[in-house]
């Protein structure tokens, strides 16, 4: 087990608890512990370097695909417990949020699946949602972006869509340093607009199965 000298604090303002239950997704940048986002950052630069990322598919095993229209994104996955400082203690302040989902929301959270991205520029990831068909495993969805300097030109922005009309915007994300969004994996569409730069997030998705 990594060893931290000081536990990672999240705190996790009511506001956002109930803007998720109401909306069905909410938005942070103060969850995570500041610093934390920028060794995230370090991390999945080093993995990338070392050739640990592959391109991301859609769909569940049996029906997996590989088609960078709809999705442009590269992927590497992090273990739990993971042998790497940071993603480590992400995985703790993962657990602290998922908790404290489970105390509001009563869903049974049981674990986070996750991995990094990096969407090259030009890349996205067309409208969907993020359940898988006919499996409800994944309850709710968590990106962290970890991107310095993002400016409203850069694209790439979270689109969030009204479940009940998805051709209508309800809100676009910018996938600045240290912020977090959380939405229903089950009824949120959304889509990652094309990016104008390189683009590096971490995603992912609270299930109430057992871990893999
Ligand atoms: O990076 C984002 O803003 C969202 C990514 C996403 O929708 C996904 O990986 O399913
Ligand atoms: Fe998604």
């Amino acid at each position: 087990m990594p060893f931290f000298p000081v536990p990672p604090i999240v705190h996790i303002p009511d506001r956002l608890l109930e803007d998720l239950e109401h909306d069905g997704w909410t938005m942070s940048d103060d969850i995570i512990p500041a610093g934390l986002a920028h060794r995230l950052l370090s991390e999945g630069r080093q993995r990338w370097q070392q050739g640990q990322f592959h391109a991301a598919t859609i769909g569940r095993t049996s029906t997996q695909q590989h088609n960078a229209a709809i999705r442009g994104d590269t992927i590497c996955w992090i273990d739990e417990p993971s042998p790497y400082p940071d993603s480590a203690e992400f995985l703790q302040c993962a657990a602290l949020l998922r908790q404290t989902l489970n105390r509001h929301f009563f869903l049974g959270l049981r674990h986070l699946e996750c991995h990094f991205a990096r969407y090259e520029p030009g890349a996205g990831y067309a409208r969907h949602i993020d359940q898988h068909k006919n499996t409800g495993f994944r309850k709710i969805s968590m990106v962290l972006y970890l991107n310095q300097d993002w400016q409203p030109g850069d694209g790439g922005e979270l689109c969030i869509y009204d479940p009940d009309e998805p051709d209508r915007e309800v809100r676009r994300i910018i996938p600045k340093m240290g912020r977090i969004a959380l939405f229903r994996s089950d009824t949120i569409p959304h889509a990652v607009l094309p990016s104008g730069k390189t683009r590096w997030s971490l995603t992912g998705w609270f299930r109430n199965d057992t871990p893999f």
